[in-house]
């Protein structure tokens, strides 16, 4: 009996001298333990606060006033010390140093449903596959793309003219159509990621029956239900998958299947020694031949590696397309201001032909791309764990809980395997970088020579982030959500949804849906208003 009981007796005292330790002991010898920021007992978590995009536009701004530019905050518990900073030094060094890593758990998850894309990589590995694939995003490439942009918005617009009614053609709604913009955006910038980066038509603007199609969309649309105990320990799926694991690995197949014929004519096409092109995949093919044998990607490996940039390139340049829209339908002035814009621009072009002026010659619509990337980021927040001790800069001064100052230029110390939380739409609303009206829609101040933003992240917003893991497609992004707008505004005026207030959640990305209407699930309709042509 004894010999029975007593290996389960040792591992229970294990288990509680390990939670003791973790749970009270670490944290009392926490360094972030003496940096200011809101009391909270064991079980109190500030989480919420800081990633729920209804709180954290009040939170952020009050814990900034309350302790200054640099704080922690309790993530789970009050055991899980965060490190979180409105300090351009202290983000910049973070993000621009190795010693910071996405978490281990974060990659687990998104390797659940992206496999081994570059979102599970870190170190060399990360920066192997950074250098491939950066001609693919560089600016003369996404000059070469721009027929397909074009293409591709002409395509969208044909469609709702088939959808948008006439003016004045019904008695309830007069010459008013309602359309869900962020589903259709989202299969336009699909159908863009297809063509330009895989040379692949998913036309998904056509019609969403597309087998490859609907296996990527379903995958992506799935991560969003997954239940958070799945999401913290994805190990789950594994050992005992439920309905959304189940489906996630079914289509996941789908994908490996009709992906591979894709990857097997790319490579077939890449053998002519004419062949040219820079796209995405055929780098990524083309240094895979090259590389070492026994340093090659496998073709599973290859698949993921598309995977994670259409993942990451396709909704998040649709959700930033339909927000846009958004503040265009609540702003009437800009909206004319830009058709006007687009109208003198290209007058004397015959766009249809291909003939289209360079995309620097709109500077408002640059403006109100840029204002809704700030006011829009449609990733709020993200993670990195310091992966040894190290001390941290700041520029601004610090008051820590035991009076003691850190001074401008100076720094603090932080323990290995600490979090630091980085609010990415807390640094596009601050005050103190963006002035007292930073959560107004204002283009303008993206002409102004007096207040010209100079903040350090890419096209001066923290929308894209910063340093080694900051988004390579931006440039992408941009071009592709001005092209959106040049063919789409001539034909169409959009107005706001009476009585209808529309709210963000924050999944992976944050998503859109109408204020008391959840459970239809996440939209962003906007009335069209047809223009003649
Ligand atoms: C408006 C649209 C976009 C936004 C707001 C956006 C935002 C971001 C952000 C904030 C990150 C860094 C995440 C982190 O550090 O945790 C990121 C990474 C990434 N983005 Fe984008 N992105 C956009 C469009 C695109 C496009 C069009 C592509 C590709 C065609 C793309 C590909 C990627 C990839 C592959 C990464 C991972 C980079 C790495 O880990 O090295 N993104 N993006």
């Amino acid at each position: 009996m004894f010999l029975f009981v007593a290996p389960f007796v040792l591992l229970l005292v294990l288990a509680l001298i390990w939670a003791v330790k973790f749970f009270l002991i670490q944290p009392v010898f926490d360094p972030l333990r003496n940096l200011p920021g809101p009391e909270a007992s064991l079980f109190t978590s500030h989480a919420v606060n800081v990633v729920d995009p209804q709180r954290s536009v009040i939170y952020n701004r009050k814990y900034r006033e309350d302790y200054g530019k640099t704080f922690k905050v309790h993530g789970f518990g009050g055991y899980d010390l965060r490190l979180m900073s409105f300090d351009v030094r202290t983000i910049t060094y973070i993000l621009n140093s190795p010693t910071y890593e996405k978490p281990k758990i974060s990659r687990g998850l998104l390797a659940t449903f992206l496999g081994r894309g570059i979102f599970t990589m870190e170190g060399a590995e990360h920066a192997f596959q950074r250098k491939i694939i950066a001609p693919a995003f560089a600016t003369q490439s996404i000059k070469e793309l721009m027929p397909i942009f074009f293409h591709e918005a002409q395509s969208l617009r044909d469609k709702w003219e088939e959808l948008v009614l006439p003016s004045k053609s019904t008695s309830d709604a007069p010459g008013h159509t309602l359309l869900d913009v962020s589903h259709w955006a989202a299969r336009s910038t699909f159908d863009c990621f297809g063509l330009a980066c895989l040379d692949y038509n998913f036309r998904a603007v056509q019609g969403e029956t597309g087998e490859l199609y609907t296996a990527f969309r379903t995958v992506f649309d799935l991560v969003n239900e997954k239940k958070v105990l799945r999401l913290v320990f994805p190990i789950l799926d594994r050992i005992w998958p439920d309905r959304i694991a189940r489906e996630i690995k079914k289509h996941l197949a789908v994908i490996y299947r009709t992906g591979q014929e894709v990857v097997d004519r790319k490579r077939e096409e890449i053998q002519d020694e004419k062949y040219k092109s820079k796209d995405f995949l055929s780098l990524l093919i083309k240094s895979n031949l090259s590389t070492d044998s026994n340093k090659r990607l496998t073709d599973s490996d290859l698949l993921d590696q598309i995977t994670a940039f259409l993942f990451a390139g396709s909704d998040s340049t649709g959700l930033s397309i339909s927000f846009c829209l958004l503040y265009l339908a609540e702003h009437p002035e800009y909206q004319t201001r830009l058709r006007d814009e687009i109208a003198s621009a290209t007058t004397n072009h015959d766009i249809a032909a291909g003939d289209y002026p360079p995309i620097d010659s709109y500077p408002f619509l640059n403006a109100v791309v840029r204002e809704t990337l700030r006011l829009y980021p449609s990733v709020h927040s993200t993670i990195r764990v310091a992966t040894k001790d190290d001390v941290i800069p700041v520029s601004h001064p610090v008051v820590m809980q035991d009076g003691t100052v850190i001074p401008a230029g100076g720094s603090f110390p932080i323990r290995k395997g600490s979090a630091i939380h980085i609010p990415i739409e807390g640094l596009n609303y601050s005050q103190d970088i963006w002035g007292p009206g930073s959560l107004k829609f204002r283009p303008e101040r993206w002409m102004s020579d007096t207040e010209s933003p100079s903040f350090p992240g890419l096209s001066n917003v923290m929308t894209f982030s910063l340093g080694g893991h900051a988004c390579p497609g931006w440039r992408f992004a941009l071009a592709e959500m001005k092209v959106f707008l040049i063919i789409v505004l001539p034909r169409f005026r959009f107005l706001p949804v009476e009585n209808q207030v529309i709210r963000r959640f924050n999944g992976i990305l944050t998503r859109p849906f109408v204020k008391g209407r959840a459970k239809e699930g996440f939209q962003l309709p906007l009335r069209l208003e047809r223009l003649e042509s």
